[in-house]
């Protein structure tokens, strides 16, 4: 805490604890302004429950942005805390409506998440135009961040295995609760001190029964499955290929389609079913689940249990044996491959054919 050089405390508009650049003083002082409770706003349906008790709330550092919000270091209750302050832009009411749909839906559903792989809610304050999502802090960062900061682009197999296992509980745990992430990525899993994930940022996720289309939506393509690009109804499905596409990033720690924009991506993966091209030395037991996580029919990509059961039996193999991955010899039944008998003469890396 010593460390810290708080700028704000809202709950009685302290305006400076350090000296502040003008532009940081201005900014402060934008956001406070909202944030100090007048004691006179209207509570929404649950608030009371999930409402942040302002005067316990310290405002640190920020150290990360969103497309639409800033995500500030702080104190709430004596806990680390990461603060997302999302603003509403007075000049597109529009963006401002969704803006507010993404902040009830993601408290809403946050409030009822409980799991050692998803990220803990603490409270949530809606002071429109400005609202807030405090959450647990997670010291270590995003996995994007992380899996750039290797040299050379690969981390070791069986911290590989930890990760994708973290990641495959905290995703199965969801499903179970009949919730749609719909934007997993390595930008939205963050690590801990002690290399453990937890899956955040559930801004665009949804209740499975009232998911709806994909119409107008603002997923990141590169993760995107074929059918929400296409604006098709989906299902759980989705968050299976964008794990694919996770996996991928943890043996390679590269960015997937890197050469293409966004929209090139999700064309290639649309029309030429093509999809980042895994490395040679990618052993067949990664190789195996990879192809059927992004296979372009969502009914051929594994559920969630089956998946942890995969990477559990993988996690005991590498215990018994520590040459597991390169002695793995797949099962003989060759429907659970991506690529098919009948294909396989040219069949790439770079392309599913199924
Ligand atoms: N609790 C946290 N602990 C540590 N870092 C965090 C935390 N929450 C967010 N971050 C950092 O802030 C970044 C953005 O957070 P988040 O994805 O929740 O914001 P967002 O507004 O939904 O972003 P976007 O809309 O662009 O996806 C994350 O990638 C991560 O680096």
């Amino acid at each position: 805490m010593q460390n810290f050089y708080w700028f704000k405390q809202i709950s009685n508009n302290v305006k400076s604890e350090r000296r502040l650049s003008l532009g940081e003083y201005r900014r402060a002082v934008s956001w406070s302004k909202y944030l100090v409770s007048s004691g006179a706003e209207i509570k929404g349906e649950g608030e009371e429950e999930w409402s942040a008790d302002m005067s316990q709330l310290f405002i640190g550092v920020k150290f990360a942005s969103g497309r639409h919000s800033r995500i500030y270091r702080g104190i709430y209750k004596q806990k680390d805390v990461a603060i997302k302050l999302i603003s509403q832009p007075e000049e597109d009411e529009n963006l401002a409506r969704m803006l507010e749909q993404q902040f009830t839906s993601e408290v809403a559903l946050l409030f009822r998440l409980r799991h050692p792989n998803i990220i803990a809610f603490v409270a949530a304050c809606k002071k429109p135009p400005v609202f807030c999502i405090i959450t647990e802090y997670l010291a270590g960062g995003s996995l994007r961040k992380f899996l750039h900061q290797q040299e050379p682009h690969s981390i070791p197999l069986d911290l590989v295995l930890k990760l994708a296992l973290d990641i495959a509980h905290g995703m199965k745990y969801l499903h179970s609760q009949g919730i749609l992430h719909r934007d997993l990525k390595s930008e939205n899993l963050l690590l801990g001190e002690d290399m453990s994930v937890k899956v955040a940022d559930f801004g665009i996720s949804c209740l499975e029964t009232q998911c709806g289309s994909a119409k107008g939506f603002t997923g990141t393509y590169r993760w995107m499955a074929p059918e929400m690009i296409k604006e098709k109804h989906h299902t759980k499905k989705v968050d299976v290929y964008s794990f694919g596409i996770v996996l991928w990033e943890l043996l390679t720690a590269l960015t997937p389609f890197d050469n293409m924009t966004p929209e090139q991506a999700a064309f290639a993966v649309c029309q030429k079913n093509a999809r980042p091209p895994l490395p040679p030395a990618c052993p067949m037991a990664f190789r195996r689940l990879i192809n059927r996580c992004w296979s372009s029919n969502p009914h051929k990509r594994p559920h969630f249990d089956e998946i942890v059961a995969i990477l559990e039996g993988y996690s005991e193999s590498l215990e018994q044996d520590p040459e597991f991955f390169s002695s793995y010899k797949p099962p003989r039944d060759h429907t659970l491959f991506g690529c098919f008998p009948k294909f396989s003469s040219g069949c790439r890396s770079t392309c599913v054919k199924d």
